[in-house]
């Protein structure tokens, strides 16, 4: 299947990357990235914590129903990406998994009520958060590389910097699973939207899928103005070596913040209802700037050049982070 999606090999850190990212990132605004240092075997450990979470009995897992400070269990229709479609809600669920540290001791804590069944996972999760944000953060370097971002401003470590995983912010690990196409469903394409569509809120989101699984996530395309099926990539190697690509895309805020230079591009899970078809599994990490981050336009002459657009537009108010991200979730929630 041909992919709307381009590969970009990110192993070498250096201006010709950092330019086929900002090329991908400037039109479709979503990437898959190879090189990226995780193992296969780091996306398997995550993923069998994710089944783990997820068949646990309902009644359990309501026990620890999302929070506003969006940690948590997000049960079947709860979230509703898109209300002027839906009426049910979004068939699907979803744990959001605030950080797992390890302590000096060397046990780990999570910073929210989890479920016993929860520990034996902890450190494996805990190393699946810190290599996202090893990830983000090299994104994010060489984003800041093919701005050219001024010297005096922080120049190429203008983004990292604003993203320390030691300060508060909205980034957060969100593991994902929608039920598969039952004989009920056929015929009724309302059924079909997994997730309705949506952008993502914060500035990049990294998305782990599993080879193999039924692929379902579409992309409105920039270039085609369609939507257009993204393939799951295979692995390249053995559990030791690079991961399959990892699928990135731009989110609002650091799309607003490059005065739409980097595209936030609308995506939505569905599958066809003309068969039924087997259950999908998928971690995303939603990478943001820390909370008292100002979304002030970007010192960067290829920013500033584009006028009146994102935080570029005379008379906005500039927000921070923290705020531009309570505005969406309490959109999206009934908590
Ligand atoms: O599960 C997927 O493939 C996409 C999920 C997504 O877009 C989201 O949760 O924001
Ligand atoms: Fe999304």
């Amino acid at each position: 299947m041909s992919s709307p999606v381009t590969i970009v090999n990110i192993s070498e850190i250096n201006q010709d990357t950092a330019e086929k990212l900002l090329k991908a990132a400037h039109t479709q605004g979503f990437i898959y990235l190879s090189g990226t240092g995780l193992t296969q075997l780091d996306v398997n450990k995550a993923f069998d914590a994710s089944r783990a979470l997820f068949s646990l009995p309902d009644e359990e897992k309501s026990r620890y129903k999302i929070t506003p400070a969006n940690r948590g269990y997000s049960k079947m229709f709860m979230e509703n990406l898109d209300p002027d479609v839906s009426k049910t809600g979004d068939p699907k669920e979803a744990w959001n998994i605030g950080a797992i540290t390890k302590q000096e001791d060397g046990s780990y804590t999570a910073e929210q009520d989890m479920p016993k069944a929860a520990e034996q996972y902890y450190a494996d999760i805990s190393t699946f958060q810190q290599k996202c944000y090893d990830l983000m953060r090299k994104i994010l370097l060489l984003l800041g590389m093919s701005l050219k971002i001024d010297k005096e401003a922080g120049g190429d470590n203008y983004f990292v910097e604003r993203h320390d995983p030691n300060k508060l912010s909205g980034s957060i690990l969100r593991m994902l699973h929608y039920p598969g196409i039952s004989e009920d469903d056929l015929g009724k394409p309302e059924r079909g939207i997994r997730a309705g569509a949506h952008t993502d809120y914060g500035s990049v989101t990294l998305l782990f899928q599993r080879p193999g699984d039924v692929p379902g996530l579409e992309i409105y395309s920039p270039i085609s103005k369609k939507w257009e099926l993204v393939p799951v990539e295979d692995a390249p190697g053995g559990l030791n070596d690079d991961c399959a690509p990892v699928l990135v895309n731009i989110a609002d805020q650091l799309s607003y913040w490059t005065a739409g230079l980097l595209r936030s591009t609308i995506h939505r899970v569905r599958f066809p209802v003309d068969k039924t078809c087997g259950e999908r599994y998928s971690i995303a990490f939603f990478g943001h700037p820390d909370h008292d981050t100002l979304l002030s336009p970007i010192p960067s002459e290829l920013v500033q050049k584009r006028e009146g657009r994102g935080a570029n537009a005379k008379g906005e108010k500039i927000l921070t982070a923290g705020e531009h991200l309570r505005k969406r979730l309490d959109a999206t929630y009934s908590y």
